[in-house]
């Protein structure tokens, strides 16, 4: 941002995730006091907030308060991103290129303090927050390596004359994220937009805010112009000023179904493109011919990374009956020893949900599945840790829901949270149709040795991301997003370099021009 906020629009608070005031939580807070905000007084008060309140190590309650950015805020950051992309989209692909590479080494060397400070803004473990952390900057790497490559084609044409395409930036961008990946879900929008060439206002979710700054903070250190890479901060209001400013080219948004109808909505208004990643209920299929272990390992990295707070997860986890008792007893068995508890911990594998409605939500969902005969084989309480700093943390025990059937709440609507549901089936034709019926479309996954099986499932899902023996791995190279309701465009890979450009056709004559009239 490139201007200190002039209205105090109606501050925004967000939920302490359960943190220890260790002095790695104060090293991330005084790295961020360290590096001089352009918003200064802004940011400066607001870290002041977030240590005095660390200092009591409250769990449960408030870190910081943040100002809203408003209609004035978004125009001064979509203006600020405007200015700096007249100079970004005249550089070469090779010179941004070297930006971004240098992004993602001061990334990798910060890693450490980033994931911290995620572990506090979201809730996460440290251990996967570091996992993020990494995708992050090899997000960057890889769109530093593709920007170089963005070109267009030359078509011959009769009497020597010809066309070619350009491939071009399509201007400011925005990018409105969601609070499960705060750090990651912003680079995979701002690499692909900045190689090629836009510019990107971001709004994090009013949940997580915090290390989208730093994200700014590090692009700016690296050599992008000034405001090529703004944040705005708040709720939907916010999000309504930048999808509606008229200067703002593209959105790409990640969130909820509703949400990403009303975007549409207000792109439609401008026509504007936009990119939707939206939630899911994906099919894990699990066949009696799979390596179990296997199996099990990528049924709980279907369901419990970010405490089950992920769009893609697998949490209709099709069982062939001949291994629905040792497949369910295995991961009954697996999921009650994932350690919950303090997140900054080392050995923590589960952290603590996002806030206090989210983690009721979750549990109505478990009482409803109850309601409708779903047995609970583990799991599903709200769990209170031993240490007495972190009792009013939003912790919650995975679960594993047996005696599931299609019909159920639980199997039909995205929870995002640690709730697996086991369903058993017989037959590849059968466990196809049922893994299909659902109005979300974002991924799906099959277990099994053979070979010609896995292709022919996972050819015969309607989901845009499918994993054959593995589940929820990241890489870059590969393009991810939805089919049906979990929306439309594609992150990661080539493919996101089209949604984040516009091509252009020139048409060049060689000859005199043999006019009709
Ligand atoms: N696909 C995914 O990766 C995610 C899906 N979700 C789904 O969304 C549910 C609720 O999570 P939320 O963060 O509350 O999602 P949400 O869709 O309400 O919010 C996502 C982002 O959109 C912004 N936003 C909300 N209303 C807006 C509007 N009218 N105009 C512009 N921006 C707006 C929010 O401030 C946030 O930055 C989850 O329970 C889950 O079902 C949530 C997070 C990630
Ligand atoms: C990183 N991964 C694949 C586990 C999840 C990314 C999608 C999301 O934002 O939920």
């Amino acid at each position: 941002f490139s201007q200190p906020p002039t209205s105090a629009s109606p501050s925004r608070w967000r939920l302490m995730p359960p943190v220890q005031a260790s002095s790695s939580v104060l090293a991330a807070v005084f790295c961020l006091l360290r590096h001089k905000p352009v918003i200064e007084s802004f940011w400066q008060k607001s870290a002041l907030a977030l240590v005095s309140v660390l200092l009591k190590m409250c769990p449960g309650r408030v870190i910081t308060k943040l100002l809203s950015s408003g209609e004035k805020e978004v125009d001064l950051a979509v203006q600020s991103a405007k200015a700096a992309f007249k100079i970004w989209s005249q550089m070469s692909g090779m010179e941004r290129s070297r930006v971004l590479l240098e992004a993602a080494r001061i990334i990798r060397e910060q890693r450490e303090e980033i994931a911290t400070l995620e572990t506090i803004n979201n809730g996460k473990s440290i251990f996967e927050a570091r996992v993020d952390i990494d995708i992050s900057w090899q997000c960057l790497e890889y769109y530093a390596g593709l920007a170089g490559s963005l070109a267009g084609e030359h078509i011959q044409l009769p009497g020597g004359s010809f066309g070619y395409t350009r491939r071009e930036p399509l201007g400011v961008c925005a990018g409105i994220g969601a609070w499960n990946y705060p750090f990651q879900v912003a680079c995979w929008k701002a690499a692909p937009a900045l190689a090629c060439g836009n510019a990107m206002v971001f709004k994090p979710s009013p949940f997580t805010p915090l290390t989208v700054v730093r994200l700014a903070e590090i692009f700016t250190e690296a050599g992008v112009p000034k405001g090529l890479f703004n944040v705005v901060q708040g709720g939907a209001a916010t999000g309504q000023f930048l999808c509606h400013h008229p200067d703002v080219a593209k959105i790409s948004f990640t969130g909820s179904v509703p949400t990403g109808i009303k975007i549409m909505g207000m792109a439609a208004k401008g026509i504007k493109p936009v990119t939707l990643e939206l939630g899911g209920k994906s099919p894990l299929i699990i066949f009696s011919d799979c390596a179990l272990e296997n199996a099990v390992n990528g049924a709980l990295m279907a369901n419990f990374l970010t405490q089950g707070e992920v769009c893609c997860n697998g949490t209709r986890v099709f069982v062939e009956r001949k291994i629905l008792d040792v497949f369910t007893k295995e991961v009954v068995k697996r999921t009650q020893k994932i350690k919950i508890g303090d997140p900054l911990l080392e050995d923590t594998r589960m952290g603590a949900l996002i806030n206090r409605p989210h983690l009721d939500r979750v549990q109505g969902f478990i009482k409803q599945a109850k309601e409708q005969g779903a047995e609970v084989l583990c799991g599903g309480d709200v769990y209170v840790p031993d240490d007495p700093k972190l009792k009013n943390g939003y912790y919650m025990q995975p679960c594993v829901l047996g005696n599931c059937t299609d019909d159920m709440t639980c199997v039909k609507e995205e929870i995002f949270g640690p709730v697996m549901s086991i369903l058993p089936f017989d037959t590849e034709e059968e466990v196809v149709e049922r893994a299909n019926n659902t109005k979300f479309g974002l991924a799906g996954g099959v277990f099994t040795r053979d070979i010609q099986k896995a292709h022919r499932v996972v050819a015969a899902l309607k989901a845009g991301m499918c994993f054959i023996n593995n589940y929820n791995i990241s890489p870059v190279e590969l393009p991810f997003g939805g089919y049906k309701a979990s929306g439309f465009g594609r992150e990661n890979g080539r493919a996101a370099m089209e949604y984040y450009s516009q091509l252009k056709t020139v048409c060049v004559e060689m000859g005199d021009v043999e006019s009709v009239f």
